[in-house]
């Protein structure tokens, strides 16, 4: 068959690559914000590592989420990585719950940014938004990391098959 005779193939469905997507293990994050906008923060799998020089990692947002325009208008978040544990907090921040029950669920402090970093977060990066991009449904906003807490003593979480897991050190095996 030649280039010219290729088959068309059928669209793929939404929910059929949701499915696909969710073979896909991932951290779980809750991405967080502070400003003149106000005070917001959400869960997001869909948090990667762009390049280190300058570090830079990137966060896809749905504009349709409540906290979009505060994200918008702040320029500024912070992107809390979960530890093993963190479950409730993370479904907290997933959708539908009034801010400030999210926020009440767990201790913050900030850094310059301002942006709530989540004590006992397994790593905070700090970060100011550099640029935006809108694929889609969603705006991909790229992070340059500004300043990072790690905390080396807690173990990890990620989301795969729409479900919880924990990831343990190496020497914890
Ligand atoms: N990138 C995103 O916006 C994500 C959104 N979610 C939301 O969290 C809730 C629970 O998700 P699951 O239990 O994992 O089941 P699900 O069936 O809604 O999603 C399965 C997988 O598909 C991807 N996905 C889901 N919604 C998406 C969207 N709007 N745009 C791009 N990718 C998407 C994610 O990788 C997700 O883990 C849903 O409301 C889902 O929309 C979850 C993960 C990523
Ligand atoms: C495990 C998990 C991962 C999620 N990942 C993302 C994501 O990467 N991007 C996104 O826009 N929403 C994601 N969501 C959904 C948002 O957390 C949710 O829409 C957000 O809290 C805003 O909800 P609200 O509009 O009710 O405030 C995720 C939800 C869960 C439970």
């Amino acid at each position: 068959m030649s280039v010219h005779e290729l088959p068309v193939l059928p669209a793929v469905e939404r929910d059929a690559f949701r499915n696909a997507m969710a073979c896909l293990g991932a951290a779980v994050n809750i991405i967080t914000t502070a400003g003149p906008a106000g005070r917001a923060g959400f869960t997001a799998s869909a948090v990667c590592s762009v390049t280190d020089s300058p570090p830079t990692l990137l966060v896809c947002l749905n504009r349709s989420a409540s906290v979009w325009p505060i994200f918008r208008d702040n320029g500024y978040l912070c992107v809390n990585t979960l530890a093993a544990g963190h479950e409730e907090l993370s479904t907290l921040f997933g959708g539908k719950t009034p801010m400030a029950e999210r926020f009440a669920a767990a201790d913050w402090h900030t850094l310059a940014s301002g942006s709530p970093l989540l004590d006992g977060a397994l790593v905070s990066f700090d970060c100011k938004v550099a640029q935006v991009v809108s694929v889609g449904t969603h705006d991909i906003l790229f992070c340059e990391v500004q300043a990072l807490v790690r905390n080396d003593e807690t173990h990890g979480l990620a989301w795969f098959d729409r479900g919880y897991h924990h990831l343990l050190r190496q020497d914890a095996r």
